[in-house]
């Protein structure tokens, strides 16, 4: 009888631990179905499909297949998926490994708000133009302000208010990449600073864009110019033979586009007719090489961006030759500029050179004076606090980059200096020791003169 008591609760206990057990299972069960589906549906109906990780060595990979991902063709290209040209102009050879860049979150943010501003943003027509010039240094710039989470660049160049005016302002914006409110929406085409119309058409979009312009040794641009179109047509007279009129009387033929286009206080000029001056921007495109951190400091001022790109985007890649990103914004992999940047250019005689120099000497200093600036290195030699011609560059009493030290440790001041108004003047004294400072300095035939003391 006990026994039989026994066995019969067993099999209840046995019957309970088993209904318990079921419905644990479905309660499970129900809770992960109900779970999961609107996490599904949350992604679905916010980012569509997820793509897959893109910013690792193997994402230009999965990106080939990522077909109906959630990028866009323009984020994809960005990305460096295949077929981008950015992606092709990377020289190979001079990657490093992504894991020696730092700055892994800042990129991470800049993808965050790419994608934002694919879902969220508005095609714009730009806010900001690299305008010129030519083998300046544009590419450089432009590559370089884009890792910049509040700006979004066309990669390519739209010749908008050059060629395709006609299209129209519908067109033209069509062509621009998405922005939120806060981003800077920029492209590039540096014919714009040589031609005629453009700065009346773009002070018709916008009498408020801001204008950057590369600059560069105009002689030294010339060349390149010359060397870009020499590896496309190798037929083409030589540099002496286009550049020069009558080459033994010194007379430089400044039709030549190679050479019109380094006149720039010509062009200047007809912008300043549309613009402020303080809408302008000018890079120098020699620092922008030995100091890119320092230009793009600038360039992110003049924006009114944050300073975001900083010395730590930036390694000198030995085998280009030059400043190369850590992490350009299409990639997690360091990259140069392709290898139409930084060609080898064509051997110039250096009488050649000098003559050029001599022609553009005028202009430059004009458009130094304009511009508030000296570009030294056009010349040379340092100018520093130097006037030309006794009555033109004036040394700014705010120049802070005139001082006694930069002076003195200059090798090549003359005793004595006739300006080019016919006066000489000596070397005075300056300071309480009574020291001498030399005042003049000659730069080929020109003599260029201090004309305020020392400070
Ligand atoms: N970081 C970096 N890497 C490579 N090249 C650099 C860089 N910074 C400036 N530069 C200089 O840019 C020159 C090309 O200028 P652009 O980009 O304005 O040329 S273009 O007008 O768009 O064809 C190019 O001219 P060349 O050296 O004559 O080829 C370079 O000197």
């Amino acid at each position: 009888m006990a026994h039989r008591l026994l066995s019969s609760a067993n099999r209840f206990s046995a019957r309970l631990a088993f209904i318990f057990t079921v419905s644990l299972s479905c309660t499970y069960l129900c809770y992960s179905v109900i779970f999961c589906r609107s996490a599904i549906m949350r992604n679905q109906g916010h980012e569509g499909k997820r793509c897959p990780p893109s910013r690792t060595a193997g994402g230009k990979k999965l990106l080939a297949n990522a077909g109906d991902c959630a990028y866009s063709p323009e984020v994809r290209s960005a990305l460096g998926a295949p077929g981008d040209a950015r992606a092709a102009r990377s020289a190979p050879g001079d990657q490093r490994g992504a894991s020696a860049s730092p700055g892994g979150q800042w990129s991470d943010a800049k993808l965050g708000n790419v994608s934002a501003a694919q879902k969220y943003g508005n095609k714009r027509l730009p806010n900001a133009l690299i305008v010129g010039v030519k083998k300046g240094g544009t590419r450089a710039v432009l590559e370089f302000i884009r890792i910049h989470p509040d700006v979004r660049a066309l990669g390519t160049e739209p010749h908008f208010f050059d060629r395709n005016y006609d299209r129209g302002l519908d067109w033209y914006r069509g062509l621009m990449p998405r922005t939120l409110d806060s981003q800077i929406t920029l492209e590039k085409t540096p014919s714009y600073f040589v031609t005629r119309e453009a700065p009346r058409r773009i002070s018709g979009m916008s009498r408020e864009t801001k204008l950057i312009v590369v600059v560069r040794n105009p002689v030294t641009r010339a060349i390149s110019d010359y060397t870009q179109t020499l590896s496309k047509k190798p037929d083409i007279p030589t540099f002496d033979e286009l550049a020069f009129k009558n080459r033994s009387a010194g007379l430089v033929d400044a039709s030549w586009n190679a050479i019109r286009i380094g006149m720039y206080i010509l062009h200047l000029e007809n912008w300043l007719q549309y613009f402020r001056l303080s809408q302008m921007h000018f890079v120098s495109g020699e620092r922008l090489i030995t100091d890119p951190a320092g230009e793009m400091g600038r360039v992110q001022d003049f924006l009114g961006l944050k300073r975001i790109i900083t010395d730590k985007h930036f390694y000198f890649n030995r085998t280009k030759g030059f400043p190369c990103l850590k992490k350009p914004e299409s990639s997690s992999q360091p990259r140069c500029l392709g290898k139409s940047k930084g060609r080898t250019h064509v051997q110039i005689e250096q009488e050649v050179i000098e003559q050029l120099q001599e022609f553009y000497r005028p202009f430059n200093i004009k458009f130094y004076e304009t511009v508030g600036h000296d570009f030294n290195p056009w010349n040379g030699h340092k100018l520093n606090g130097f006037a030309v011609g006794g009555d033109t560059l004036r040394p700014r009493a705010s120049d802070k980059r005139i001082n006694r030290k930069r002076m003195t440790s200059c090798t090549t001041w003359l005793p004595k200096c006739t300006t080019a108004t016919g006066n000489t003047t000596r070397p005075q004294s300056h300071g309480e020791d009574g020291e001498l400072l030399p005042r003049c300095l000659k730069v080929s035939a020109n003599y260029f003169c201090r004309l305020t003391p020392p400070t």
